[in-house]
């Protein structure tokens, strides 16, 4: 840790991911970013909404309630209904803060933010290029705030990693004028996470991220490559939006642009239709039926042809990426996996990384084939690039960031 208060300063931080049907949640003790609860709920808005809460200090025990959650606000609720069955309340004088992941911070927020009303604002402007995301960010500062208005509320963005970005990287090849005037040009997302892996990758590999250039994979729903140079972002996948680069569970990711025009005019679609169809019908759901990189495996496993295509397809395309950003950093410490797929799913490490040998770049069986919490390396001794699995840790890196800015 960073900064240390005096003995009696509060000394815990509540973390809360809300996703576009999810909300994540951690509360931390900082003096030594020991985790005193973790938990989820997943499919709000849905009959099968399902809470999971795991006190890790004070005693109780794992629960699981499953029942309709129909929106955020309630999500919120039943989560501080859990941490207060625990001991752990948001009323406790122990709380120093609560810290929200806010995915797009647009170009203002390139550093935590303490919200206030103009941050919320801001925050809430930037929804359209946002929409699955942020909205659900603001229903959770706004709850909690509710809950707890004497608080500090910090929003960390994900945003904020890929700021670092050159120009030439960052800029789309549209008319100059149009763009600036709308603001449109590539941002880049998950970077809360590209940040911290990047510097477990260094640390793994045992020299200072100054000294290193990493390309990191982080697989999840939503899924991201990002090219980072002794530290600092260079390129990143996702675009004005979280809908642009890799194949996702739901999100097309790299279409070309005209396929829109081609839908409106052609197949008779509103613009919220296509919309629609490339964030949630697209990627691994829209080729197969499934998003779930394990359905997907177990599929393939029974011969299923349009869950070969699909992997196929993700696989092909998160080798493009790899081959990309070889090139924009020109020499390559490290290729990391990270997130849900990248962190469990072997098969994707093992198909996305065959075929680079001559980039340097190799995989292990034996060593892809281990199951662990821990970065580790995949790739075999006297490799000329390392190729790792790094565990990313969202909370803990918004946690660390949110109790810095508050006990300052
Ligand atoms: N054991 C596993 N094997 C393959 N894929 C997995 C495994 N566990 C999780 N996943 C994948 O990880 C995805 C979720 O990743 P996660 O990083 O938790 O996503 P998000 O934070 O975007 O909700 C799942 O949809 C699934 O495809
Ligand atoms: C920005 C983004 O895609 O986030 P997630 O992976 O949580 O959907
Ligand atoms: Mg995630």
């Amino acid at each position: 840790m960073t900064a240390r208060p005096s003995s009696s300063a509060p000394t815990r931080v509540l973390v809360l991911n809300s996703g576009s049907s999810s909300v994540k949640y951690q509360l931390l003790d900082m003096r030594d970013g020991a985790r005193l609860a973790v938990g989820l709920v997943e499919r709000i808005g849905e009959e099968t909404s399902r809470l999971v809460h795991t006190p890790l200090r004070g005693g109780g025990e794992k629960r699981e309630r499953t029942g309709a959650v129909p929106d955020h606000a309630a999500a919120l609720k039943a989560v501080a209904g859990e941490l207060a069955a625990d001991g752990l309340g948001l009323d406790s004088p122990e709380l120093a803060a609560i810290g929200h992941r806010v995915v797009h911070g647009g170009l203002r927020f390139t550093a935590p933010t303490v919200i206030d009303d103009e941050v919320l604002a801001e925050i809430e402007r930037l929804v359209p290029v946002a929409p699955l995301h942020n909205p659900a960010n603001l229903i959770g500062i706004r709850t909690a705030t509710a809950l707890r208005p004497d608080l500090p509320q910090v929003a960390v963005f994900d945003t904020a990693f890929h700021t670092t970005m050159p120009e030439y990287a960052a800029r789309y090849a549209i008319d100059v004028e149009t763009a600036d005037a709308h603001r449109i040009r590539r941002y880049g997302f998950h970077g809360t996470s590209h940040a911290y892996v990047s510097r477990a990758a260094a640390e793994l590999l045992g020299k200072a991220p100054e000294d290193v250039n990493v390309i990191v994979l982080h697989l999840g729903n939503g899924a991201s490559a990002s090219a980072v140079a002794g530290g600092r972002c260079v390129d990143t996948s996702m675009g004005l939006t979280p809908l642009e680069g890799l194949v996702m569970g739901t999100r097309s990711g790299d279409v070309d642009p005209a396929v829109t025009f081609h839908l409106v005019r052609v197949a008779g679609m509103s613009t919220d239709e296509v919309d629609a169809l490339l964030n949630k019908r697209s990627g691994l759901v829209g080729l197969c039926g499934d998003n779930d990189m394990r359905e997907i495996r177990r599929r393939i496993d029974e011969g299923d042809e349009r869950a070969r295509l699909a992997f196929d397809v993700y696989v092909h395309r998160l080798k493009k990426y790899i081959g990309a950003y070889y090139a924009v950093l020109g020499r390559v410490d490290a290729v990391v996996f990270t997130a849900g797929v990248g962190e469990n799913a072997a098969p994707v490490r093992e198909a996305a990384i065959a075929g680079l040998e001559e980039l340097g770049l190799a995989v292990d069986a034996g060593r892809n084939a281990v199951r662990s919490d821990e970065p580790r390396l995949i790739s075999p001794d006297h490799a000329r690039v390392a190729v790792a699995v790094v565990p990313t840790d969202e909370e803990l890196e918004i946690a660390r960031q949110t109790y810095a800015l508050v006990v300052d």
